[in-house]
């Protein structure tokens, strides 16, 4: 493998508020130090796409943003959300993950009704007015474009929707939380093609009410849908920028050779 110089890097200022933050965040996973000293801001309502080659960090950066790695992994620094630092272990890590949902990779519906994926986790925070729920209901599964596929058929088990229509699913009970941020690890890399767009679709709706993050393997994708992008090596940040920039323009002689098939 080719080999950069990691103490550089070109992190743009974004002009946009900011969603997230994260300041000298540094992730270990026993002696492997897998995220080195990373600073960025995350704009709102925009969505930020994390690249860069297998194992280079990128699930392990997302997984911070919302404390999932706190069983795992050592993580040193700042993760500020409303000038507050949820990576504080003084903060309640449920409910930092009620303001910044996740979606995985593989689609993980409950094994109920359609209904109930959106309405348990709901109900479970203390929502008991039916009204409300019905409502949140509607409003996610709306949101997540899945509304006029399971209408007519809310009490279907989720298991039985195909593997997209899941996948919209989760999208729809992360969003049913009213979250801020919204974290996704490649959401799309288990789909079809069709399912894969529907789900790109989804996001530039979304994003009009909710500030994205999103893993991906995909350039394309990458380039299609997000206006951020940062691209990792080996646990750094090398560059973020605008998407446009990024994919046309990099200033980091590393970002050039993955967008353009010369790494490695
Ligand atoms: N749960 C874990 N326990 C120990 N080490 C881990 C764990 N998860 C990830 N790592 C290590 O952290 C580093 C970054 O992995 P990570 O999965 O974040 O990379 P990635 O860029 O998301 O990779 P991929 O694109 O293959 O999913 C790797 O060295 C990996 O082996």
């Amino acid at each position: 493998m080719k080999e950069y110089n990691l103490n550089e890097s070109y992190i743009t200022d974004i002009p946009e508020k900011k969603a997230l933050s994260t300041k000298n965040l540094q992730v270990y996973y026993g002696d492997n130090h897998a995220i080195f000293d990373a600073n960025m801001d995350f704009p709102r309502y925009k969505i930020t796409a994390l690249i860069g080659a297998s194992g280079c960090g990128k699930s392990t950066f997302l997984r911070c943003l919302n404390r999932m790695n706190d069983k795992v992994a050592r993580v040193d620094g700042n993760i500020m959300y409303r000038n507050v630092d949820i990576n504080s272990p003084k903060i309640n890590v449920y409910e930092v993950r009620q303001h910044i949902g996740m979606v995985f990779q593989r689609p993980n519906p409950f094994a109920k009704s359609i209904r109930e994926n959106i309405i348990f986790p709901l109900r479970n925070t203390g929502i008991k007015s039916n009204d409300e729920l019905e409502e949140r209901l509607e409003q996610s599964l709306r949101g997540a474009a899945l509304w006029d596929e399971v209408k007519d058929d809310l009490n279907k088990s989720a298991l039985a929707l195909s593997g997209g229509q899941q996948q919209r699913l989760c999208i729809a009970r992360s969003i049913a939380m009213h979250p801020d941020v919204l974290l996704l690890d490649e959401p799309a890399s288990a789909l079809d093609p069709i399912s894969t767009s529907k789900i790109e679709e989804t996001l530039q709706i979304l994003k009009k009410d909710y500030s994205i993050i999103i893993v991906t393997h995909n350039l394309q994708q990458a380039s299609r849908i997000s206006d951020y992008t940062a691209f990792l090596h080996l646990g750094h940040i090398v560059e973020y920028n605008s998407t446009a920039n990024v994919f046309t323009k990099p200033k980091m002689q590393a970002t050039d050779d993955y967008v353009s098939g010369n790494f490695g």
